[in-house]
Formats: C-alpha cells, structure tokens, sequence
C-alpha cells in the first residue's frame, strides 16, 4: 500500500500541473484575441508574410507577429470567419475554471451551443454576405457554395432557417402547446397595449373616469409607459405633460384624465383589478382546517364506517368446541361419595377434639379435587392453635394434600381442604361451554378452571397483569398454559392478540407453529416463531421493549392512557394511520422454561423481564412466565416485586412454596392440575382444566388451515452494541445472513431501494438499512443519492454469484 505522505504528494505535484495548464490557456485565450483583432487589420499586408517563418528578416504588422497573424489566418480567413473569436472565448472561460474554479458561463452548455453556431453561422454569413470571407471563412464560403449547387439559394435559406427552428425546438423544449402560449401572452400583451392606446384615443365613458380618478393606483405603471410614449407623439395630449417627470410620479397623475373625453370601453384592467380578490380566495382553506378530528373522523365514519380490525381476516371461523374432547359425562360432574364425606368429617371432628377443640358446626363443599369442610370451631377456641395443628391433622386424616386455612378471609370460619379419594377431571370443554366463559366481556379472558366450589373460574389477564407459574416437573404447569393459551384462543380474532412464544425445552410449544400467520409475533428475518434459542431471546425482549416505547409514543399522540382507550379511538377513525397510528394487538409473551433462560443469560433477560413486567401493562404487553424451579435465584426479587399474580402447581418444598406464592401451600397440592392462584391477597385452590396435546393440535390445526395474514406479526429490529474495537473491516466480514438474497433481490430488480429489501425480505428498516451499506460496501450498489435509489453496479444475477462467490 502507498503511504499517505507519498499520496499528498503526488496529488500536489498534479495540483500544480494543472495550474502552470490553467495559466497557458489564459495567456494563449488572450494572445488569439489579440490575433484575431490585429488580423482584421493587418492581413492583406501579413498575408505574403506568414509562410516565411523561419526568415527572420520578414516581419509582420500584426503586433503577435508572425505566429499571430498565422492563428488570424487559419481561423478566420481558412476557417470559420468572424465566428472564430468564439475560440478565444471559450478558452478564456475555460481558463479561469481551472485557475480559480469559478464556472462563469456554463463551459458543456456553451460547448454545445457552439458546435451548432460553428457550422450553422458561417454558411449564414456566406449567404447573406457572399465574398466577404473575413465574415464567413473559406469553410462557411465552400459549404454554402456546395450547398447551393445542390439545393439552389432559395433550398439553401429553406435548410439554414430549418436547421435554425430545430436547433430551438430542441434546446428548448418547445412544443406546439408553449409556442401557443407564447404567441396567447404576446396576443393578450398587445391587445392590453392597443386597449391603453385607446384609453388615450378613445374618449372615456362617465362612470369609468371616476372609477380610475377614484383609485389612480390600479393604473399600472406599463399603462402609463404606453401613455407616455403614445403622448409624446400626440401633440394634442402631450399639452399638459412634462417629460422629465418619472413614470411613478406619473402614475398618480390625476391632470392626465384633464383631456380625456366621454365615452371609453376598459377590458383589460378590470382583470388586474380582481387580482385582489384572488389573494382573498387564498384564505378559504384555513377556514376549513378548523373542522375538529371529531368532525372529520365522524365524517369518516359516515362514509366507511368505524375502523373494523378483523376485516382483513373477515372469514376467520373461531374454533369450535368440538376441538376439545369430551370425556365422559360421570367425569365432568363431580361424584358425590357420601360414606367418604362421612367419614373424613368424623376424622375432622375426633382429631380436632383430640387436641381440645370443639367445633359447633361444620360444612362440606365438594369440589373437583378436594372438598372443603368449613369449621366453626367452638367459642374460644385460638384460631392460630388449629392452624399448628395442620400437621397433626393431614396425618390422622392419612390425607396428602391436607390444606388449612385458618381463618377463611372475609367468612370468619376455618377450612380444611381434603383431597377426594376419586378426584373428578376438569376438562376443556366444560370450561370453555361454560356460561361464564362464553358471556364474560373481558380483555383478555383466561379461563383456569373449577374452584374448589366447583365454579368455573375466568379473569382478565389485562388485570393481572402478568403472571408468574411455578410447579414442579409433571404437575401440570404446561397443562394449565396450554388452558390459558387455548382460552384465548377460543375468544380473540387473529388481529387482536399474538403470541410471543419462547420454548427454551424446544418441544411444549412448537404445536402453535401452525398459527404462525394468526397469532404469533417474531422477529423480523427469523425463521421459526417459536424462539427456543436464548439469543434470540434476549433479542425478542429487548424488541418487545421497543414495541413499548414505541406504543408509548403513539399513545402520547392519541392523549389516551391505555391500548383499549387507544384502539378505541382508533376504531373511531379519530387516529390518523398517515401519522403512525395504527390497530394494536395485545401481546402475550409466554416463556415456558423461565430458569433454563435466567440461567443460561441472566441479567440479560432479567432486566428487559422486569421493564416489561413494570410497564407494558397499559399498551397491551402481558407476560406469562413459568418455570419448574421457583428457587430464590430464578424468581428473583425483582421479578417477583413486577408479577403479582402467581399461580403454583404442586412444589416439592415449603421454601419453594414461599417463593412463588409468598407462603405455604404449593407443597400441599396434590399433583395434576390442583393449583393455587393469588393476585397477591387471598389463596384461590382450582383444578386446572386439562386440555390433552391431541386437542392443541386440532385447534392449532383449525385455525393454522384458515386464511391469514402473509406473515406473522413483525416486532421492531433490535442489535446488539457494537462491541468496542468494532471496525469497518470487521464488519465487512460480519455480513448479514440476509446479505446475498438481498443483493439478489436487488440485481434481479436493478433497483437499489432499501424499502425494496425490507418487502423483499420482511425486514425491518433498521436491518435492511444495515445490508445496504453492506452491499455498498461490495460494490454491488453506488452510494446513497438522496431521495433517489441507489445504483445498481452489478448487471446480472451471473455476475453477481460470481461477486458473491469471491467475497
Ligand atoms: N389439569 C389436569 N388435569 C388432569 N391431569 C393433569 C392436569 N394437568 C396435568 N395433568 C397430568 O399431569 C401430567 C403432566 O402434566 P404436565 O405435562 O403439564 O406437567 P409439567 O408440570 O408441565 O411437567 P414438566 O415441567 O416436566 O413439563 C399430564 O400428562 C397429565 O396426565
């Protein structure tokens, strides 16, 4: 490689050839003029001389000499004439563009001007001035003579004139169209000057003199110019002008109207005198800027009706409840086995007054799972004492999963929860068909299951606001998602909800692939929609953050406070999509296996956890995190402090029980699907309802075989910071995946368009942007040109593989 300093010098060595060129031609521009002046003087005498040069006793008159009066010669008299001085000229301009950089005619214009006058001009003047070759030259006299041999004088003037209309009309573009025009605006120029004549010559009529003295200003200053003129040769008008007064003063000369007389017909003027009532036109449009955005949306909306968000799917059918299995009816409904209830409640009693306590009343409720016996413990009696005695009791009732709550809130009595020996399965179906379910309005609406009160049990995830599921293996944690997901499914339309989902065990989740196109958000460019990687993880909630500044933003615009305001507005066409502003689809960020990520990338993804958890509540942003070891360094304070509302399958340990739920409990459960749920106050004990794998895939499948959108819904592009001592070369070598299809795409089209790749290719602008100057970088697209595209510099896609292939 050449040094820098090697390069400076080299590149000053030309600066100063070019300048000792610039001066050359400066002085040779100037000594050709002076030649060409001195020969129109000097050349009959110098004429004899110039062909003895190397004589030095022959001299010439023309003051540059023999050499001069030889460039005189050769240009004028053999060359093209008087039309020759136009060489000095351009040589002149030419010069200073060198020497101080200053274009002071535009030298390519000029050029190809003067190739047309060089030939066109001296044959003109050889025709209007025959024999006179100090004008013409010896070529504009031959071509002219040749010309009229061949074409005769009159074909001659005929193809010069001809050649003259062409040359305009190329070089100025005329068409017919501008030639009328012009001759309109000469025609109405000079009927404006014939009717001024006659405001001079004819006499006035009465009203029309007292409008012009009314106002003397709308009499234009060209009228009075015409006047003017018209006057002075008027003697019969000129009595009362003075000569030396200047055209303003003239303008409000009143004594010119002295010797007009009475009749006069005004055409022109009155045209100038609207051009004030033009200017007031100008002012309508702000009159109807003040229609208010209520106004206009409401006119919207009474020509297309209110935004509807699930017109573009339009024929999307909900899944039908026959997706979900029926098991048989004995299990849907509860079984009552009377002996057990007998017999658990004899239990209670002898073992509560084992301790010396006595019960007043005692109440069962059967549930799917377990069955709660209500206590009032007689007067008295210590409730923190039955509470200590939880232990004491779930082992003389030989009973796993024995719960006590003592006391039950907001009822003043004490419960004791006792698994059923016959446990009854909540399925799906019976969710789902239910009533509530079915009737409930919600945002979000969630349905977990039976309450120990055998009530089907539905909330609003948009209240949660997020929630935190811990269980340990085989409990029924991806059961209870599976409910969560399938309720939502069940109740929203493809354009109101997606599903991020991260599936770091890379088999729970990947039946949802198939709804790819309804439901599910991704990444820009990233093939699968179900994020198993932890890379792409981390990726996606930091894309998810920027999802919520961005939704943010756009509900600072609409002065709303939350999405469902928000879309609301939207909806009402009050919300202008040319502005940004468009339908928001709640996003459900599901993650499977919570520990696996916080292990394998800790902060990384604890923090964007925590910053959605804290914020993205009002735009639409919910989380649902579920992890099998809900140990203090998974759930971490922060976590915990953001996810109020918790549920918990059966754990292993009481301190695991704390963890999730803030107490004990989870321990307490007895296994598939019996969970607990608290949005921070009271314990809610349900049977998750159970939906099988085969039934996810048959609704996945039903929604999947449906129309949907072309792709599924596009997060913003997010990168990760340049790590420092990132250079250019490194980059070069670090080229995008996309980097070859997007220069295919490119070549194939020959259109260098960012927003090309980024349809081209689903990316978002940012990466897309990023490719570009990758392939700048190439060499396989010129630099950026402003608000054009980029050129293309590879012509074929051959050529391009063959480029690619050497990169
Ligand atoms: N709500 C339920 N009703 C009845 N049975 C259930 C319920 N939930 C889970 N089960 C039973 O428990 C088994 C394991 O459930 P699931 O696969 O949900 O456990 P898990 O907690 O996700 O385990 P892992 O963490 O290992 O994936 C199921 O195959 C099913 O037989």
């Amino acid at each position: 490689m050449e040094k820098p300093s090697k390069i400076l010098e080299k590149k000053q060595k030309k600066r100063v050839l070019i300048t000792i060129f610039g001066l050359c031609l400066f002085i040779f521009s100037i000594a050709l003029f002076l030649s060409f002046i001195y020969f129109f003087l000097y050349w009959k005498e110098d004429q004899s001389q110039i062909t003895k040069f190397l004589d030095k006793n022959v001299v010439a008159l023309n003051p540059m000499g023999k050499f001069g009066a030889f460039l005189g010669e050769f240009f004028i008299f053999n060359g093209i004439g008087i039309t020759a001085f136009f060489i000095p000229f351009y040589l002149f301009c030419l010069s200073i563009k060198i020497l101080i950089g200053k274009e002071i005619l535009k030298l390519w214009k000029l050029l190809s001007h003067a190739i047309f006058f060089i030939i066109w001009l001296p044959v003109f003047l050889a025709m209007i001035f025959s024999y006179k070759w100090l004008l013409s030259g010896l070529i504009g006299y031959e071509v002219h003579d040749y010309l009229k041999s061949l074409l005769g004088s009159v074909g001659t003037v005929f193809l010069l004139l001809l050649s003259l209309a062409v040359y305009f009309i190329l070089e100025f573009n005329l068409s017919m169209d501008h030639i009328k025009e012009k001759f309109n605006s000469i025609h109405h120029k000079n009927r404006k000057r014939t009717t001024d004549n006659s405001i001079n010559n004819e006499p006035f009529a009465e009203e029309n003199i007292y409008e012009k003295i009314e106002d003397p200003s709308t009499i234009q200053s060209e009228t009075i110019l015409t006047n003017t003129k018209d006057d002075i040769n008027d003697k019969n008008i000129i009595s009362n002008s003075d000569p030396e007064i200047n055209i303003e003063e003239r303008n409000i000369e009143i004594p010119v109207q002295e010797n007009i007389s009475t009749s006069f017909e005004i055409d022109i003027p009155k045209a100038e005198e609207t051009i004030e009532e033009i200017s007031l036109t100008i002012e309508n449009p702000e009159i109807e800027e003040i229609i208010s955005d209520e106004e206009l949306s409401k006119n919207i909306i009474d020509k297309s009706g209110p935004y509807d968000p699930k017109l573009e799917l339009g024929k999307y059918k909900y899944p039908p409840l026959e997706l979900l299995k029926t098991y048989n009816i004995a299990n849907d409904a509860i079984t009552i086995n009377n002996q057990e209830l007998e017999e658990n409640k004899n239990k209670i009693v002898t073992t509560l007054g084992n301790y010396g306590i006595g019960i007043s009343s005692i109440k069962a409720t059967i549930g799917p799972t377990v069955t709660l016996y209500e206590i009032i413990p007689e007067a008295g009696i210590r409730i923190s004492k039955i509470k200590n005695l939880e232990d004491d009791i779930a082992l003389s009732l030989a009973a796993l999963g024995i719960r006590i709550i003592a006391p039950i809130p907001g009822k003043g009595t004490i419960g004791i929860e006792v698994p059923n020996s016959t446990p009854t399965m909540v399925s799906m179906r019976s969710v789902i068909a239910s009533q509530k379910f079915q009737k409930i309005e919600m945002e979000l609406p969630i349905v977990f299951g039976k309450t120990i009160s055998n009530e089907t049990f539905v909330t609003d995830l948009t209240k949660m606001p997020h929630l935190l599921m811990a269980g340990a293996t085989g409990q029924g944690k991806s059961v209870g998602l599976n409910a969560i997901v399938t309720s939502l499914l069940y109740k929203k339309h493809p354009s109101e909800l997606k599903f991020v989902f991260v599936d770091p065990k890379k088999v729970e989740l990947t039946l949802y692939n198939k709804i790819e196109r309804h439901f599910l958000a991704k990444l820009p460019g990233s093939d699968e929609s179900i994020i198993t990687d932890t890379k792409k993880v981390i990726n996606t909630l930091n894309s998810l953050c920027e999802e919520m500044d961005s939704r943010y933003k756009l509900l600072q615009d609409a002065y709303v406070r939350n999405i469902k305001e928000y879309n609301e507005k939207f909806i009402q066409r009050r919300l202008n999509p040319e502005k940004g502003h468009r339908y928001l689809p709640y996003i459900v960020l599901v993650v499977d296996e919570f520990a696996d990520l916080i292990m394998t990338a800790g902060k990384e993804v604890e923090l964007p956890i925590a910053r959605l958890a804290q914020l993205a509540r009002a735009i639409g942003i919910h989380l649902i995190i579920a992890t099998q070891r809900p140990s203090v360094n998974v759930i971490t304070g922060m976590i915990k402090a953001n996810f109020p509302a918790r549920v918990a399958f059966r754990v292993t340990s009481k301190i695991d029980s704390r963890t999730i739920l803030d107490g004990n409990g989870a321990d307490q459960l007895i296994g598939k699907g019996d969970m607990l749920f608290t949005t921070g106050n009271e314990l809610i004990r349900m049977q998750c309802a159970f939906v099988d794998t085969p039934e996810v895939d048959q609704i996945t499948e039903y929604i999947g075989s449906q129309q949907g959108y072309p792709d599924a819904y596009l997060l913003p592009e997010v990168y990760e910071d340049k790590p420092s001592g990132f250079d250019s070369e490194a980059e070069e070598t670090k080229r995008d995946d996309l980097f070859a299809d997007a220069a295919r795409v490119l070549v194939s089209a020959q259109q260098g368009s960012t927003s090309l790749i980024q349809r081209k290719l689903s990316l978002g602008y940012n990466r897309a942007g990023r490719i570009m100057d990758q392939l700048e970088a190439a060499g396989i697209v010129g630099p950026f040109e402003g608000s054009k595209a980029r050129k293309v510099l590879v012509t074929d896609l051959n050529s391009l593989e063959q480029l690619l292939e050497n990169l």
